[in-house]
This record gives structure tokens, C-alpha cells and sequence, in this order.
């Protein structure tokens, strides 16, 4: 979109949840540097007024900020000029059912601006656009049916005069897939599904590519058994990437349904995929399969972060994913061939590595090991000291890019598993879980549920890991000054060395931290962003009163200590360094 680009273009904004359509929440302001960032203070704060978990971030666009919450969904437009006076809110009407068929917390990931509007879209799945200027509604859409479990905590990818949108419920049986609406109308465009036959995913079996070669008719039907495709899951809750030059746009797929893999024989495609398509059809270019059959809730949602780097001497363009199942992978975005596949925290136990060879039968496989293989153990038996947790090495926390060091800092999950599934019967707008969990931090490491990461892409290899006592569930943020942002659950602030990890810096806020750091300029002065708010699938334990460590679906469990240090609550502050504006020169 022009209006998205020429914002985007603009380093002293944050036009865009991901900071850019790469996804690299990369900003060039560089004022708060590694020498000064000691002196960071607080400018302002805000108060959203809404309990439960606030993920994603505000926006900044000219002189206004844009705040959103979590479940009822308002909207603040906040003057910068007026130390964030409110200039406008939007408090939307939901029908509150739809909190009881909402997986993980009823977060919600951020509004997006285009052409002059604030797109939001609802956990009950409507799809708004709003006047930047005044709130008031310009068009809305019903882009999904919550009776049948079907929900949003996504943000929306305006893409020239469309925009794209997801589709939550994997632990429902909501069927996955995205759509594309007329940012000028709200109109439909077209509509891709993660499952099913090739002309509803919008796959042509001859051009489609898988590894490099064309995916063949019904692949998605052939790998199911029966009508289970329909209910199979696949959802499409994470974050989008889009690809101006190649005109591509890139999300993953969720979880196939159920988690009890015994009910669905066979890869269960295309979930757990990389999916491109072309922004303006829809038609999919490739597809890859992170995990085929997945056992374990590995979730292939996670963001993919678009770079342009040197690879074995050749300049090529890459597409780096870190995937639930904690292996972090780099493909080269235009083909879709898979060049790297490592594993990005040390505790992953369920596979051995993923098959390399292109003239192998199993190339680009993950190598399952027995032991941990929920489906080979079965029904009602209790698989022990799976690594990853199903929360995986990484959820929804985005990761940063920096160009300056050629390096990715991820927010990372340090988390096993106890996993027993069981047969579970579809009904509409029901839960369709099949599986019990307990959630512990990883055996024989430091102790803690998390680790703040530096990787390399390129190699494979962790650079520097800083360990964190819970999972780090909030995004990341790297700036020209030679720093990394990120939040912990405890509901520190922090800011480390982007070359060594050092930290430089950290501040409690009031409440756990599952937002992303964002930065932005006002009046020539550089400040730093974050909402907290403890929840998401990591916090639901605080977020909806659980103490049963098997509750919320098993993620309780190592988690409930958060009650030592934080409560809930909606907030924003805003960080800044002393004195004045630096002048012009
Ligand atoms: O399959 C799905 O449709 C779906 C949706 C969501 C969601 O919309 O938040 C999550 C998950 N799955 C999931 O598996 C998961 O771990 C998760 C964590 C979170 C969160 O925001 O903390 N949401 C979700
Ligand atoms: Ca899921």
C-alpha cells in the first residue's frame, strides 16, 4: 500500500505492528545509544482501563498514537503534542461469549493503518475501519462465524488496496485460512483455506512448489483421512510478512485438530506450513511443512522475518522462521528452498534434525524420536519430558533483526512437557483439545523458563543467550544505537548490547510484559514504547484467576510463581532520556 510504505519509510514512526513489512522491527533512530540508555526515565504512562493480557503494540503516526487492548478491544487515539491526551476512543460492542472459545487469553496483536484509517479487527472476528482523524466508522465486515469457535487475535497486513486477515480456533476445529478484503469497501476479494481441495487453498498443482518441486494435485486432501481436513485446524492467528519486489506475502499455519494425533493419521496438510502467496490473487507460490503430523501442538504461526544476506558467498533474499517445534529456519523466500534448520534452544529432545539432502525420500523432514512421539506411545498413555512445552521454544513473541550485526534476537521459551491424548468428539463451538499437558521449566539447565537469544541465520548457531527466569512472551525491538529491547514476565523493561547481550538497562513496570517494544519520535526526541499487562497463554494463569497448574490448558504449571511478582493490568509507558531535544546538525 503507498499510504503503508510512504509511513513505513518514515524512521520516526511505527506505522506498523512489525515495524516493517519485512517484519525485522528494526528502527534507524539511533539518540538512545548503548552509552546512554543507563539514563533512561519514564515521560508518561497510560492506562488502558482493561485487565488481561495486552499484546502487540501502539502505533505512531504524524503527531497521533494508536493503543489498543485486549478483549473488548478499544482503540485510543492518543495526541503526542499533549502528553497523550485522548483525542478519540472506540469501545466496540461484542457479544462476551465469544471470550468462553478463545484458546490462550483474549488477546488481541494491534491495530494497522491504511489510507487514512485504523483497521481493527475484533476478537469476535469483525473486521472495522475507522477515520485516523475522528474514530468514526468507515465500513465493517463479519470476516468469521464464533459460534462455531471461529475468532481473531491477530493483527491485519494492508497490502496496496487490500487487506489480509486471519482466523483463530485450532483448539476449536476452526478450519484455517486467509482472506483478503477492499480496503476501500471491506468488500471481499479472495479467500485462501490452510486445508482442503486445491481450488479452495488456491494452489495450482502444477506451479505450486514444495522443495523445489511442483506439489502435485489434492495434497492437501491426500494426506488426511476422511472429511477430518474440515475440522483439521491449520488457523492462521500469527504474524504477516509481505515482499514488495516479489510481490509475496508469508504467514504459517497452525496446529492440525486435535492435539490427539491418533485421530488424524497421515501429514495433516497443509498445517504447520510456510505458506506464499501472491498479494493479489491469493494463488500460492510454495509451501513448506515445518512439522507433518504434528504430536505435540507445534503451532507454525510464528512470524517470518524477510532479509536480504550473503549466503555461502552469494547475496540472496531469506526468510527466517523460528518455529514452535525450536527449530529456527532459513529458506530462500523466493523459491521456497530450504537452506538451514537448526535448533535455537538446547532442551529440544523430540527430533534429531530435519533431513538436508534434496535426493533423499524424507528431505526436509523433521526426524522424530520414539520416546517422545505422542503418537507412536498412543491414546491415554502420558508421554514424559517432551522438549519443547506445546507453548514451543518460541510463541507469538516476535524476534528483531539487526542489519548493523547481521544478527536475530528471540524471545525464547525454555519449557518441557508431560503430554497424554485422548479421543475427543467434534462439537460446534466446542473445545476440541484431545490432549492433557503439564508444563515444567527445562531439567538440567539453569532453572528458568526462558532465554533472551542472539542467532545467526546463516550458521545455524546461537551467538550469546541471556537466561530468563519465565518464558520471554514479549517482542523484540533492535535500533541503529546499538541496542536490544524486550519485556519479561516479571514485568521488567530491558535493554541489552546488541553485539554482547550486555545489559544496560532495566525498569519494573506495573504489571508482566507481553507487548512489543516499539520507538518512535516526537519534537526531535526519541522515546520507547511498551504496553504491559500479564496474560497470553504464558500468564492466563494470572489473566483468568487459574491456579490449578493443569488448568488453561496445562500452561499454569511452572508459571503460577508469576503470582509473586506481578498482577494484572493494562498500562503504557513511555521511556525517554533527560533533557532536550538533540539539536538538528
Ligand atoms: O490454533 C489456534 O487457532 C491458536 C490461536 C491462538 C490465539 O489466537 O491466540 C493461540 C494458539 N492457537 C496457540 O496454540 C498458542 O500457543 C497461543 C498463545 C497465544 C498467546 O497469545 O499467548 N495465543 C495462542
Ligand atoms: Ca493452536
Amino acid at each position: 500500500n503507498e499510504s503503508v510504505m510512504a509511513e513505513m519509510a518514515k524512521p520516526e514512526q511505527w506505522a506498523i505492528q512489525m515495524g516493517d513489512y519485512a517484519n525485522t522491527r528494526y528502527s534507524e533512530l539511533d539518540q538512545i545509544n548503548k552509552d546512554n540508555v543507563k539514563d533512561l526515565r519514564v515521560a508518561w504512562t497510560f492506562s488502558t482501563g482493561v485487565l488481561r493480557g495486552h499484546e502487540g503494540s501502539p502505533l505512531v503516526i504524524g503527531d497521533m498514537m494508536y493503543v489498543h487492548t485486549p478483549f473488548p478491544n478499544k482503540v485510543f487515539a492518543l495526541d503526542l503534542a499533549n502528553d497523550g491526551k485522548i483525542v478519540w476512543r472506540y469501545e466496540p460492542q461484542q457479544n462476551p461469549e465469544v471470550i468462553a472459545v478463545m484458546c490462550c487469553d483474549t488477546v488481541n496483536r494491534g491495530v494497522a493503518y491504511a489510507d487514512g484509517m485504523i483497521l481493527l479487527h475484533q476478537a469476535d472476528t469483525t473486521l472495522v475501519a475507522l477515520d485516523a482523524k475522528t474514530g468514526e466508522e468507515k465500513w465493517k465486515v463479519q470476516t468469521g462465524d464464533p459460534s462455531i469457535g471461529e475468532t481473531n487475535t491477530a493483527t491485519v497486513l494492508p497490502v496496496k488496496d487490500k487487506v489480509i486477515v486471519g482466523v483463530s480456533g485450532g483448539e476449536y476445529g476452526v478450519r484455517g485460512r486467509v482472506t483478503a478484503y477492499s480496503l476501500a469497501d471491506g468488500s471481499e476479494v479472495w479467500k485462501a483455506y490452510s486445508t482442503g481441495p486445491d481450488d479452495e487453498m488456491l494452489v495450482d498443482p502444477e506451479k505450486t512448489m514444495h522443495l523445489g518441486k511442483p506439489i502435485g494435485p489434492d495434497s492437501s486432501l491426500n494426506s488426511w483421512e476422511g472429511d477430518q481436513w474440515k475440522i483439521g485446524g491449520g488457523t492462521t492467528w500469527g504474524w504477516y510478512s509481505y515482499d514488495p519486489d516479489l510481490n509475496l506475502i508469508y504467514y504459517g499455519t497452525g496446529n492440525p485438530s486435535t492435539w490427539n494425533p491418533s485421530q488424524r493419521p497421515g501429514d495433516n496438510k497443509w498445517s504447520m506450513t510456510i505458506m506464499a502467496r501472491d498479494a493479489d490473487t491469493g494463488m500460492a507460490k510454495w509451501f513448506y511443512q515445518m512439522t507433518p503430523h504434528d504430536e505435540w501442538d507445534f503451532d507454525g504461526v510464528n512470524e517470518m522475518i524477510l532479509t536480504d544476506q550473503e549466503i555461502d558467498g552469494e547475496q540472496r533474499k531469506l526468510l527466517t522462521h523460528f518455529d514452535r517445534n525450536g527449530l529456527g529456519y532459513t529458506l530462500d523466500r523466493e523459491t521456497g528452498e530450504l537452506l538451514v534448520a537448526e535448533k535455537f534452544d538446547p532442551a529440544v529432545n523430540w527430533t534429531t534434525g530435519v533431513d538436508m539432502d534434496p535426493e533423499s525420500e524424507t528431505y526436509g523432514r523433521p526426524a522424530v524420536v520414539a520416546e517422545y512421539s505422542t503418537s507412536q506411545n498412543g491414546e491415554d498413555t502420558n508421554t514424559t519430558g517432551v522438549c519443547p512445552a506445546a507453548l514451543g521454544s518460541k510463541d507469538q513473541q516476535p524476534a528483531a533483526f539487526s542489519p548493523k550485526t547481521n544478527l536475530f534476537y528471540v524471545p525464547t521459551n525454555h519449557v518441557c512437557m508431560d503430554y497424554e491424548p485422548f479421543r475427543v468428539a467434534y462439537t460446534a463451538g466446542q473445545p476440541y483439545v484431545g490432549a492433557t499437558l503439564s508444563m515444567f521449566p527445562a531439567p538440567d539447565s539453569h532453572g528458568g523458563m526462558g532465554n533472551f537469544i542472539a542467532w545467526d541465520n546463516v550458521n545455524g548457531e546461537i551467538k550469546w543467550s541471556l537466561p530468563e527466569q519465565f518464558s520471554v512472551w514479549s517482542g523484540a525491538l533492535a535500533t541503529a544505537g546499538d541496542l536490544v529491547f524486550y519485556g519479561t514476565l516479571e514485568g521488567y523493561l530491558k535493554a541489552v548490547d546488541a553485539e554482547t547481550g550486555e545489559e544496560l538497562y532495566k525498569f519494573k513496570t506495573p504489571s508482566g510484559v507481553i507487548g512489543n517494544v516499539m520507538t518512535y519520535v516526537h519534537g526531535g526526541k526519541q522515546y520507547i514504547g511498551i504496553l504491559s499487562g500479564v496474560g497470553g497463554w504464558a500468564g492466563i494463569g494470572l489473566a483468568a484467576g487459574l491456579t490449578n497448574p493443569n488448568d488453561g490448558l496445562g500452561a499454569v504449571g511452572g508459571y503460577a510463581a508469576l503470582s509473586d511478582y506481578t498482577e494484572l493490568g493494562g498500562q503504557l509507558t513511555v521511556f525517554e532520556l533527560p533533557g532536550d531535544a538533540p539539536v538538528e546538525g
